[in-house]
């Protein structure tokens, strides 16, 4: 397969689970824009290195846009509206990011999306993300949309509780992972990235998590 007909290729769906669906290639058209924007926002809001409530440093480095933020300190998990870094609000969602999250959300059943967080993910070879729920957001009724851009990436998607059975879904650039309804608290999470080069992002792999969170 040449790399010209791999770019035109066509979005596909396969799904997860009930509530659960992977849109393979539905953010690659609009990559160039979308990592244009990551860099807008992460010039404004550095990537960093967030501590869990245990006192541990996360691998994944992250930043946040939008009205609120993710973030994790020695007093817990939450979402805030400023930047502790800077104490500055986090840098606007750019309108790119909305409708991608919008339109992915629709493909996938969950009309009317409008995401006030996204939370931006670096991910750099051996970097992994460990099982977990996002479950700080107030409203489980909408659904999380997942975006991947740069290296490919295993993601682990299992069921509502830990010990469930985890599918291992290789993610792709462009590809969107869109969980909601009965799959909203699935457990999922990254195992640890394999060295390859990207032609846009090097070595990196580069994660949007949108969510619904005030
Ligand atoms: O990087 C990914 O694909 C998943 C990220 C994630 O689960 C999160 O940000 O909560
Ligand atoms: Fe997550």
């Amino acid at each position: 397969m040449t790399l010209e007909l791999f770019e035109t290729e066509a979005p596909w769906r396969e799904p997860l689970a009930p509530g659960a669906v992977v849109l393979r290639r539905f953010a690659s058209g609009r990559d160039a824009a979308l990592l244009a924007a990551v860099q807008a926002v992460v010039e404004a809001a550095p990537f960093r290195h967030l501590v869990t409530p245990g006192g541990f440093r996360m691998q994944v480095a992250m930043t946040n846009c939008g009205a609120l933020g993710w973030v994790s300190d020695r007093r817990g998990y939450r979402y805030d509206a400023h930047d502790p870094d800077s104490g500055r609000p986090w840098p606007p969602m750019p309108a790119e990011f909305e409708k991608l999250a919008a339109d992915a959300a629709a493909e996938a059943g969950f009309g009317g999306f409008a995401p006030d967080a996204c939370l931006v993910n670096r991910y750099l070879p051996g970097t992994r993300l460990s099982l977990h729920q996002d479950r700080d957001e107030r409203d489980h009724g909408q659904p999380i949309v997942s975006v991947s851009l740069g290296v490919p990436a295993m993601f682990q998607f299992g069921g509502t509780r830990r010990t469930d059975r985890l599918q291992r879904v290789p993610l792709a650039h462009g590809d969107v992972v869109v969980w909601g309804g009965p799959a909203r608290l699935s457990f999922h999470g990254v195992l640890p990235l394999k060295d390859a080069q990207h032609p846009l992002l090097g070595a990196s792999r580069i994660n949007l998590t949108f969510r619904k969170a005030g």
